[in-house]
């Protein structure tokens, strides 16, 4: 892979701006000196997107999440071209779309995105294959190829053997699958997805986002999702980008949005998610200050266990993690005239990766007498995650007191 390609994002966007209405530009104008849509006072003249600037990095799913009418459908069509911006730039890899004529768009988009909808957009009267294969023979590609590759996506949808049906002999979630298979079919790089599963039963729902999980783990393609849920966000952003009323009010990771919202909106959005199933170790650890070695003394472990109050403490060995000795072991060790805590350590403490999900942090916590380490994958202490700290990433939602302690 030449140099550029790692580096250069799949799709740029630049201050970009799409305006309804005849008045477009001069809704722009004032747009730019800080008019929001509900002050433009233009008849007939809707801001749908407003400034937005944001990268797509190749094989990543980019959640853009708002609000119905916040911008996320207009501004999904302006990065395939569908609808021309109004001002600024769409590039894809490093392509100007905004500076393309249609036909030249027409022809970038088959090439490099397909298109998921919510209501699925398949044609009633042809055939599962037939719709799978439609980008395929738009794009004249031979027939036996087109057959292949529709078997290849069905394959991946799990959809092999209903290829003869149509579409109406389906349930919803089969023929969404039916939409992600078309849009597989077609090969391309990018994946644009709107409310692709809005319209879908919880259950089915669920099943959806995992079978996009796993098909973009094993395709490696860019994504760019758009949807108003926010749990669905959470579960299949690698990033997003929170819209209101037609602006970009923050591009973050699930985590950063949690921790550190943009602002007042952005909080109040993410109030109600399930800070346990986003956050992850990584983000409630602190660095283990306190930490011994096999050769810790028992009379210095101990003294430093009754100063800072701790009823465990983590041991590291080589610069990596050990286990951990407890309190009361230490101080009947300290009866015992015992040397060093060499003998005390229990090298079965329990220990997890950084992005250990907070839910599964819980049961440890409550039980252990030293905080929980975080270990990278050669072993190495990253950092300690005590009850305390789950707690207080816990509540810092608004989630009932009672209910967090209920639950650690
Ligand atoms: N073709 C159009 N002509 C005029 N106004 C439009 C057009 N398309 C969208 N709008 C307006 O632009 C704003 C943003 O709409 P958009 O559909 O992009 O939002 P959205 O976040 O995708 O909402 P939803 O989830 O309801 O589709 C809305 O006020 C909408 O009425």
């Amino acid at each position: 892979m030449r140099e550029h390609e790692t580096t250069v994002p799949i799709v740029r966007v630049e201050k970009l701006y799409k305006v309804f209405g005849r008045r477009a530009e001069e809704a722009v104008g004032k747009l730019e000196n800080g008019a929001d849509r509900a002050e433009l006072e233009l008849p007939g003249v809707t801001a749908a997107v407003i400034d937005a600037s944001f990268t797509v990095e190749r094989g990543e799913i980019f959640v853009v999440m708002g609000l119905s009418g916040s911008g996320k459908s207009t501004l999904l069509r302006t990065l395939n071209g569908l609808l021309p911006a109004t001002s600024g730039r769409v590039l894809v890899d490093d392509i100007d779309l905004t500076d393309k004529s249609a036909g030249q768009v027409r022809e970038l988009r088959q090439r490099r995105m397909s298109m998921v909808f919510q209501h699925f957009a398949l044609f009633p009267h042809r055939t599962v294959a037939e719709n799978v294969a439609y980008g395929l023979s738009v794009q004249n590609a031979p027939r036996e190829r087109q057959r292949e590759r529709t078997a290849e996506a069905l394959e991946m949808v799990g959809l092999t053997g209903w290829e003869d049906r149509l579409p109406g002999q389906l349930s919803g979630g089969m023929r969404q699958r039916v939409g992600l298979a078309r849009a597989l079919a077609a090969d391309t790089e990018i994946l644009l997805m709107d409310e692709a599963f809005s319209a879908l039963d919880p259950l089915i729902r669920k099943e959806m986002q995992d079978q996009l999980l796993t098909l973009q783990r094993q395709l490696g393609k860019t994504i760019v999702f758009i949807t108003h849920d926010l749990n669905e966000a959470m579960r299949l952003g690698d990033r997003i980008a929170m819209m209101r009323d037609g602006r970009i009010v923050q591009v973050a990771t699930a985590q950063e949005m949690l921790t550190e919202p943009a602002d007042e909106y952005v909080a109040k959005f993410v109030r109600d998610v399930d800070r346990s199933r986003v956050l992850t170790a990584s983000a409630v650890m602190a660095p283990a200050d306190i930490s011994f070695t096999p050769a810790t003394t028992v009379a210095e472990a101990l003294e430093t266990m009754r100063r800072n109050e701790l009823s465990g403490v983590l041991v590291t060995e080589d610069g990596k993690f050990a286990g951990a000795v407890d309190r009361r072991a230490v101080s009947e060790a300290a009866d015992r005239g015992t040397e060093t805590i060499a003998g005390l350590v229990d090298r079965s403490a329990a220990r997890t990766a950084p992005e250990t999900q907070m839910a599964d942090l819980f049961g440890h916590a409550a039980s252990a007498p030293a905080p929980l380490a975080v270990v990278d994958d050669g072993g190495v202490l990253l950092g300690a995650v005590t009850r305390e700290a789950l707690l207080n990433a816990l509540s810092s939602g608004e989630n009932d007191e009672q209910e967090v302690n209920a639950r650690v």
